[in-house]
């Protein structure tokens, strides 16, 4: 399926800092019982193009074993491209990791960084000299980070004695101290109460604004998206399927709007031509529409008593979901 794309927001002439073409990876697999072993080969991602900006948050989305890991292994070199080619920071990354290193942070939502038995501060301390950083930088970025990551009561605390949510603030300050230019996420709020996820949302939106760190982050959490991506890049099966802005994605795929209608008296589930009743709970019912909502208001209104009228635009999960069907679907 070719990708579908949407006016990215306009950028200045500077070098991006993700750029990739043609990028792909295959892998051999094993399969069948033994003596009748086969081998197959899987393709993870194929002819992926995204260029990245300084500057840019961007959400890098797909239905499970799209190959959004396989991707994000390729850009911090944990994996090499079997096609194509990358370059972020303008460095190879398979090839120049330990470089690239000191330019990134990276976290991997489901796989902490920190030293399990160690109290959080020595886990930052490591982590300094691991990435060479001056003691006074580091103290006084470690400041700013613990203050704004609400970290400071929790520093000598052993890792393993954290929550999900102070360690994964944990894992973002131990990427964050060496001052990278690029922030690579996988999942980071996954698993995390609704405080946790806003905490870290509203300091990434911080870190980009303030600091001008470009966010590359993969996540199932489409609250991330809303609140953090302007730009969504949707791969499925290897391929890209859209590249673009929120409001592009949203008009790009046909997800029909709902007409909430709360009828004066319960009723039996409303035929109205173009829209189809998909629920019904006391005088309330969902009304997907198919045509003109003025037509089917004016035809509900004509038939019932009417206490009250909503129309909803599809939220950005239907969006998605369709998105993910029609790419799954094939071409078109
Ligand atoms: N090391 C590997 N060996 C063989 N196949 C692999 C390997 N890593 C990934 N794959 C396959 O490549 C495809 C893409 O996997 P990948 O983990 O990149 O997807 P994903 O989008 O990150 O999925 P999820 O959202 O479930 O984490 C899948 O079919 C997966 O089974």
């Amino acid at each position: 399926m070719p990708p579908k794309t949407a006016a990215a927001p306009a950028r200045a002439a500077t070098e991006p800092i993700i750029e990739a073409v043609g990028l792909g990876r295959e892998f051999t697999v094993t399969e069948g019982p033994f003596l009748r072993r086969r081998k197959r080969t899987v393709s993870a991602v194929r002819d992926v193009d995204l260029t990245v900006f300084p500057g840019e948050i961007v959400g890098y989305l797909g239905p499970n074993g799209a190959g959004k890991s396989s991707t994000m292994k390729m850009l911090t070199g944990i994996l090499s491209p079997t096609q194509g080619r990358v370059r972020v920071t303008g460095l190879e990354p398979a090839r120049r990791r330990t470089r690239l290193a000191a330019r990134i942070g990276v976290v991997f939502g489901q796989r902490s960084t920190l030293w399990w038995d160690l109290p959080l501060r020595d886990s930052f301390e490591l982590t300094r000299h691991m990435y060479r950083v001056p003691a006074a930088d580091h103290a006084r970025r470690l400041a700013e980070l613990t203050e704004l990551l609400e970290l400071g009561p929790f520093l000598a605390t052993p890792v393993r004695q954290l929550s999900l949510g102070q360690r994964m603030r944990g894992d973002l300050t131990a990427a964050l101290l060496h001052g990278p230019r690029l922030l690579v996420l996988d999942e980071p709020t996954i698993g995390l109460d609704v405080v946790s996820k806003s905490t870290i949302r509203e300091f990434l939106l911080r870190l980009n604004a303030e600091e001008g760190t470009t966010i590359l982050l993969t996540t199932h959490d489409l609250g991330d998206v809303e609140r953090l991506c302007e730009r969504v890049v949707v791969i499925d099966q290897g391929r890209l399927a859209y590249d673009g802005g929120l409001a592009g994605l949203r008009a790009s795929v046909p997800a029909p709007r709902v007409l909430v209608v709360d009828l004066a008296e319960p009723a039996a589930p409303l035929t109205v031509e173009g829209a189809r009743c998909v629920r019904v709970d006391g005088p309330r019912q969902w009304l997907e529409l198919s045509d003109n909502p003025a037509r089917v208001i004016a035809e509900v209104a004509g038939r019932h008593e009417v206490a009250d009228l909503t129309l909803r635009e599809p939220d950005i999960e239907s969006v998605v979901a369709a998105l993910y069907r029609g790419a799954v679907a094939g071409p078109g």
